[in-house]
């Protein structure tokens, strides 16, 4: 096992706790930390010791990320290329990014917009519409820059109005192409039915979409993205290992649908799929601690101007990019899971698209740091998650002292 976790510990730190709590965690903890697998460094005696300060992580990915474009990419981008090495980059621009030479375009507009001495890659996707050819398939595959397909159901989420009507009615040539070519589908995964309730559409696509779906192409590579229920990680886990997996981010592991009300109604919560009861949140959140492959990281960070989001019809979407990392620190902190967060972040996901982790490594350290309240850009203001809070885990590509 790769995770090195490094713990350099102060005696007078306020989160201390015995070491024996750290490596050998009662219930509901499964840290199991191998000896060998780890290095354990103190600076007081190891009878002294706590949980882990800093904590030495291959460096992640995000497999799920809306960059936009213009003067918006330009102030986001930064916070992503910060932390992850590499990126999914979603296609719902407007107009959407429906063809290879749109996305090699794309592509290009973020590695301008890029700060200077970054490897950052954007590996970029297709916006599948009804009338997407498998041609554009064959052509996104031999482009080498192309890395999914992306269905947006027709309305049910960001600009997904050129979305899909009908996935196996319109589109099951491309879907055969995708086989042939090995290039996975990525799902928003909820039904736009009027009739079906807002909390139910998850599962209702689980049931009336996705399961077809995969009935009838078992061997389609199949990826369900910022997954909230409990519904869908069984429905992940009834699948092959190695053709559906899911992302999940950090709203739906750390708030349940509370944080939409909580005190007046609080629109820099709001996402789609929208927040879900608690008990949910806690299946995803033993999910993706539990150590399954089928789980990876993907932030679904999706910046909305303030003035979208503060107004009589907000926008759907949680700007995450500058705090995600911490955040996962957290929920596999609270576990008792620290040790399966490297291969969520950073493992799980190139091991899925078939891609080489990545060699570099990045370092969280047990520091409080106060989130901003808000990023400012052009005529503009973002409202990160976590606005104004002080969170613990600081990422940084400083390595070890
Ligand atoms: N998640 C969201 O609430 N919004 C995303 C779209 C999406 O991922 O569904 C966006 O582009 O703003
Ligand atoms: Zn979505
Ligand atoms: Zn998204």
């Amino acid at each position: 096992m790769q995770v090195a976790i490094t713990a350099t510990v102060s005696p007078h730190h306020p989160h201390l706790k015995p070491l024996v709590s750290f490596l050998r965690p009662s219930p509901p903890h499964r840290v199991r930390i191998h000896p060998l697998s780890h290095r354990l460094t103190t600076r007081a005696s190891a009878m002294a010791s706590s949980a882990p300060q800093q904590l030495t992580i291959t460096r992640p990915d995000d497999w799920h990320l809306h960059l936009r474009d213009g003067q918006v990419l330009a102030a986001v981008l930064p916070h992503s290329a910060m932390h992850f090495q590499r990126a999914i980059v979603m296609p719902n621009l407007k107009p959407p990014v429906t063809t290879t030479a749109r996305a090699v375009e794309y592509r290009e507009e973020i590695l301008r917009a890029l700060p200077p001495g970054s490897s950052f890659t954007p590996l970029m996707t297709l916006y599948l519409t009804d009338t997407t050819s498998p041609e554009e398939i064959k052509i996104a595959r031999k482009s080498g820059v192309v890395f999914a397909v992306k269905l947006y159901p027709a309305g049910a989420t960001t600009n997904s109005q050129d979305g899909v009507t009908d996935i196996l009615g319109k589109c099951l040539p491309v879907l055969e192409e995708m086989v042939r070519q090995e290039m996975p589908l990525l799902v928003h995964g909820e039904v736009t039915d009027p009739h079906v309730d807002t909390f139910d559409r998850e599962k209702v696509f689980i049931e009336r979409i996705l399961a077809p779906l995969v009935q009838r192409l078992p061997q389609l590579k199949i990826v369900m993205e910022h997954i909230t229920t409990m519904d869908a990680v069984n429905f992940v886990e009834s699948c092959k290992e190695g053709n559906v997996a899911a992302t999940v981010t950090p709203q739906h592991l750390l708030l349940n649908r509370n944080a939409l009300f909580q005190g007046g109604l609080q629109p820099h919560n709001y996402c789609l799929p929208v927040l879900k009861r608690e008990t949910h949140r806690q299946a995803i959140v033993s999910a993706v601690t539990s150590g399954s492959r089928q789980y990876f990281l993907g932030t679904d960070s999706a910046p909305h101007d303030k003035r979208m989001k503060e107004c009589s019809c907000g926008c759907a979407g949680i700007y995450s990019a500058p705090v995600a990392l911490s955040l996962y620190a957290k929920v596999f902190e609270q576990a008792g899971a620290l040790d399966k967060l490297e291969a969520f972040t950073s493992f799980n996901g190139p091991d899925f698209y078939g891609l080489p982790r990545n060699n570099s490594k990045i370092v969280l350290r047990r520091s409080g740091w106060k989130v901003p309240a808000t990023y400012t850009y052009g005529g503009g203001v973002i409202v990160p998650m976590s606005s104004g809070n002080t969170l613990e885990w600081l990422p940084s590509d400083q390595p070890e002292e």
